[in-house]
């Protein structure tokens, strides 16, 4: 299976996406019968109640999990089509993952922790060293490459995330409750970034509680009883 981008296709093509789970004898269907297009180049924004499946639309764009019925295109590419070790190479070259809790290994610098995203990529050391110097200088953090999670604050530890989710060139960053652990003004470091980023050119989704966020954002999608909402900012 080609992994070929197709240019003039969005970014993402929902049709009739539904995500259905099983629990006993009764069945809970957080999305039913999604119909929905992303761009590129978009900044959008994922809320709703808790329950509403946000984090199931979240993982079904990660190419983390499959719809239950309906179908789900990424750059033009049938995400059905294609074999689970296809779907991580999509997932290594196209998609950057950002989470509430930065996930960073304490154990390891944040030019370590950065490095580990390029480890799929088969590239020489000079180039994943370059690489990696060049994306902690994106995010501001050059001069903090030899510093353990411990010794940076949590926007520093945020960011060193977003390092290592941008640094393998992803078209989409797709971010779970990114300033769920910030507080206000570490929060608002973090959206200039990640507006930055977007101007970019990289593609930015977000799950969130947070209407600081959502008021970045180009198109809030919200989601409550199985449907999606799509709310201009
Ligand atoms: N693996 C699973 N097995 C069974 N049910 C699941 C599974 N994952 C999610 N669900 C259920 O699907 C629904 C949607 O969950 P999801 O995590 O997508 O909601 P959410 O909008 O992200 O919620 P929150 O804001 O609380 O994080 C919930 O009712 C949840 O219990």
């Amino acid at each position: 299976m080609n992994l070929t981008a197709t240019p003039v296709a969005p970014l993402y093509q929902l049709t009739s996406v539904s995500r259905s789970y099983q629990k006993g004898n009764t069945t809970i269907t957080p999305l039913s019968c999604i119909d929905l297009e992303l761009a590129r180049g978009e900044f959008v924004t994922i809320q709703g109640p808790t329950g509403g499946g946000k984090s199931t639309l979240l993982q079904l764009l990660g190419a983390l999990d499959r719809p239950s019925g309906g179908t789900l295109a990424c750059e033009g590419i049938q995400l059905a089509e294609l074999s689970d070790a296809k779907l991580t190479e999509l997932r290594a070259q196209r998609m950057g993952f950002v989470f509430q809790s930065f996930n960073l290994l304490p154990t390891l610098t944040a030019r370590e922790n950065v490095d580990t995203a390029l480890e799929p990529r088969g590239l020489s050391r000079e180039d994943r060293d370059a690489r990696v110097a060049e994306s902690l200088a994106r995010v501001g953090l050059a001069d903090r490459a030899d510093h353990r999670p411990h010794e940076l604050s949590g926007g520093q530890q945020q960011r060193v995330a977003i390092a290592r989710a941008i640094v393998g060139g992803p078209h989409v960053l797709l971010a779970d409750e990114p300033t769920g652990n910030l507080d206000e003004a570490m929060r608002d470091e973090i959206l200039t970034l990640l507006e930055q980023l977007n101007r970019g050119g990289l593609t930015i989704i977000a799950v969130t509680h947070d209407s600081a966020v959502a008021q970045r954002a180009h198109r809030r999608l919200r989601l409550a009883d199985g449907g999606v909402t799509v709310l201009p900012a």
